[in-house]
């Protein structure tokens, strides 16, 4: 029987308890599948810290080298927020996406039909929306040097290189060739040169794809015309800090942050997250949606294993779970027929998934 090794990255606030219902499931689907999945438990973040004194343990990145796939749940919380940068739990997950090299960070922004009354958008507004966020995560303002912090200013960098670009933009066309093909760079050249610079070489790799319809947009214009006329867009290109923050923008469009899986790929082993965060203000009250971290389980299994029946029966739970009611209290006020708790509506996946 096939056996797939899985780096297991539980982290910080709501991490463990999302993490242990993807695991549920992938367990449920793998047997279904005929296929073994051998997890290998990892550390980074504030649990890193507490145990070894630092955000990204050597184990971790040796680690994650040896698996096949791993799945992260997030990290952080105010336990460590007082700790210099370099020990900010935050610091640990930037380092591990820079040593695995997953430089595209793929976001889909899609509305489940169940959920068309689930976001504060009109339903003619988001049914059918289908986005897939191209995000460049290794590089920009959140890894530019110099960066300081001092009494009287403090400075980040923001700074691509061109392969940097190129190969992200690469990553956008390809995908675009199997969807709509149509792309539509979202970045601040009126203002920031580093902006100029995307714009030059995203239009040089746009002449190998004639197919690829390729537009610009300003990412302020960008995060309004997200909110207001959100199917005009197929996928979007940007870099680290705009991607970050259209996605979770964009999650809106879905009704809740706790629904969007992500894919980060690149030059080795795939890291598969949701995209929110830690949730320190839900952790531990066993309401978290795991639903993000289940679709991100079926991500992996899709795009690193290529286990897509698998990944398509993850997908099918999820929507039966979603037209027969089941919610967690995050989208708790639309159309509910049971507001489940974490571990529950990791048993309903899991169960459907599995027959
Ligand atoms: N990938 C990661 O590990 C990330 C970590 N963080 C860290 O997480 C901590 C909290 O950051 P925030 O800005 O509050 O962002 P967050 O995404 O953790 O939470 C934002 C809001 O969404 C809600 N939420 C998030 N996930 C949910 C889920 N699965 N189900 C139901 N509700 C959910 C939270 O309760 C909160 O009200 C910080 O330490 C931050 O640095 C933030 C983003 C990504
Ligand atoms: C916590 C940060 C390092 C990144 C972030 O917010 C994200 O990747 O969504
Ligand atoms: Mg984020």
């Amino acid at each position: 029987m096939k056996t797939y090794k899985i780096g297991v990255i539980k982290g910080d606030g709501i991490g463990p308890e999302i993490v242990d219902e993807a695991i549920k499931v992938l367990d449920a689907v793998s047997v279904a599948q005929g296929f073994n999945l051998k997890y290998d438990e990892m550390l980074l973040g504030g649990s890193a810290i507490d145990e070894t004194g630092v955000p990204l343990p050597e184990e971790t990145i040796q680690g994650v080298k040896k698996c096949d796939a791993v799945l992260f749940g997030a990290i952080g919380g105010p336990k460590w927020d007082n700790l210099e940068r370099h020990l900010r739990p935050e610091t640990g997950l930037l380092g591990l996406r820079k040593e695995m090299g997953t430089f595209a960070n793929l976001r889909p922004a899609m509305v489940y039909d169940e959920l068309v009354n689930a976001s504060s958008l009109k339903p003619a507004v988001i049914q059918g929306v289908d986005i897939m966020v191209v995000r460049e995560l290794t590089g920009g303002i959140y890894f530019g040097q110099p960066r300081e912090l001092h009494e009287d200013e403090a400075f980040n960098t923001m700074i691509y290189t061109k392969e940097e670009v190129r190969r992200i933009a690469v990553v956008a066309f390809d995908i675009a060739m199997k969807r709509d093909k149509r792309i539509c760079s979202v970045d601040k050249a009126n203002v920031l040169e580093v902006s100029q610079f995307w714009r030059e070489i995203v239009e040089e790799v746009a002449k190998d794809y004639p197919e690829v319809e390729l537009s610009h947009m300003y990412v302020d214009n960008a995060a309004m015309q997200l909110i207001r006329d959100p199917k005009q867009f197929d996928v979007i290109l940007t870099g680290n800090i705009f991607g970050d923050i259209l996605s979770d923008a964009a999650s809106m469009l879905s009704g809740s942050i706790g629904l969007l899986p992500s894919a980060s790929t690149g030059k080795g082993v795939g890291l598969f997250e949701p995209i929110h965060g830690s949730a320190p203000d839900i952790a531990g009250q066993g309401i978290a949606n795991p639903l993000a971290t289940i679709s991100s389980a079926s991500m992996m299994l899709r795009y690193a294993l290529n286990e897509t029946v698998a990944a398509d029966r993850i997908d099918e739970a999820i929507r039966k779970a979603l037209a027969e009611g089941y919610r967690t209290g995050d989208i708790g006020d639309y159309d509910a027929k049971e507001i489940c708790t974490c571990t529950e509506m990791g048993d309903i996946i899991a169960d459907y998934a599995s027959r």
